[in-house]
């Protein structure tokens, strides 16, 4: 089976400013990796070059083995995406907006899809209330909705739980973690929530000024790190300490 994705030197440049630089990477399917880095790392630009929003300056993007720079839109009918700060149509209700976007990926029985949505979303009492005067929790779980609508085998998720409480924030976690293991399908999730991506994720890439700094585990990064848990590996990463016994001198970035 061909891998969820395969970049290869991915690289993107706004003038000076190298803003991904040369990221190669393989996500199996099935698998939930994350995109960890400080803010500037790059993880933004790295999904819109995965989802074919930005060319590359440089590389290349396999998603669902669909190379994304000639058969974009074989790979786009077979993911899909979801981060907070992409407002849905504001005046279309709930429901008109999911059925625009079942109509967008051509879903087969789309009133019965987005009926099932609502029910394991529980959207089912705000279907008919504008997508605008919805409170986040509620927005979340909306564009979550939009997100599985094409039952995608590849979900990118930008800060998925970003301005949700606690209680939300787990709520959506926990159905993340069950919907993964139903569906077997390969997430890919940028995150500033260390806890959730411990909980979430089986990798994780870390991200500095564009470039993959290190790899693994939660588990293996924190002992790599001698460290208790990702957040402080986050912590090292970013004010440059060393890896537990590496000699002084050899930064990680
Ligand atoms: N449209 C653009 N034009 C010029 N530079 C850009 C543009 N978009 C992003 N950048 C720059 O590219 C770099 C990476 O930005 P990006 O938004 O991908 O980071 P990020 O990891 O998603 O950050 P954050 O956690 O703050 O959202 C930054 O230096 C940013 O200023």
């Amino acid at each position: 089976m061909t891998d969820a994705i395969q970049a290869e030197g991915l690289t993107k440049r706004y003038g000076e400013n190298l803003a991904v630089d040369a990221l190669s990477f393989t996500l199996p399917r099935g698998a939930t990796w994350g995109l960890l880095g400080g803010n500037g790392a790059g993880k933004s630009t790295t999904i819109a070059m995965l989802l074919g929003l930005l060319v590359p300056s440089a590389g290349t993007v396999r998603v669902l083995g669909h190379d994304m720079a000639r058969d974009r839109f074989a790979a786009l009918a077979r993911m899909n995406f979801s981060s907070p700060y992409v407002a849905l149509p504001h005046r279309l209700s709930v429901a008109e907006n999911l059925r625009v976007y079942a109509h967008l990926y051509d879903v087969p029985r789309a009133e019965a899809r987005i009926a099932e949505l609502a029910a394991a979303l529980q959207l089912e009492e705000i279907l008919h209330r504008p997508a605008g005067q919805l409170s986040a929790g509620q927005k979340t779980r909306v564009a979550l909705a939009k997100a599985l609508v094409n039952r995608p085998e590849l979900l990118l998720l930008d800060e998925p739980t970003a301005s949700l409480d606690p209680d939300t924030g787990d709520w959506v976690r926990s159905w993340l973690e069950r919907y993964q293991a139903e569906s077997g399908c390969a997430i890919l999730l940028a995150s500033h929530n260390m806890a959730e991506v411990e909980r979430l994720c089986g990798h994780v890439l870390m991200l500095k000024r564009g470039r993959i700094v290190d790899q693994g585990s939660p588990s293996e990064l924190a002992a790599r790190f001698g460290r208790d848990n990702l957040e402080e590996v986050f912590l090292d990463i970013a004010r440059n300490r060393k890896r537990a016994g590496e000699p002084m001198g050899e930064a990680v970035a």
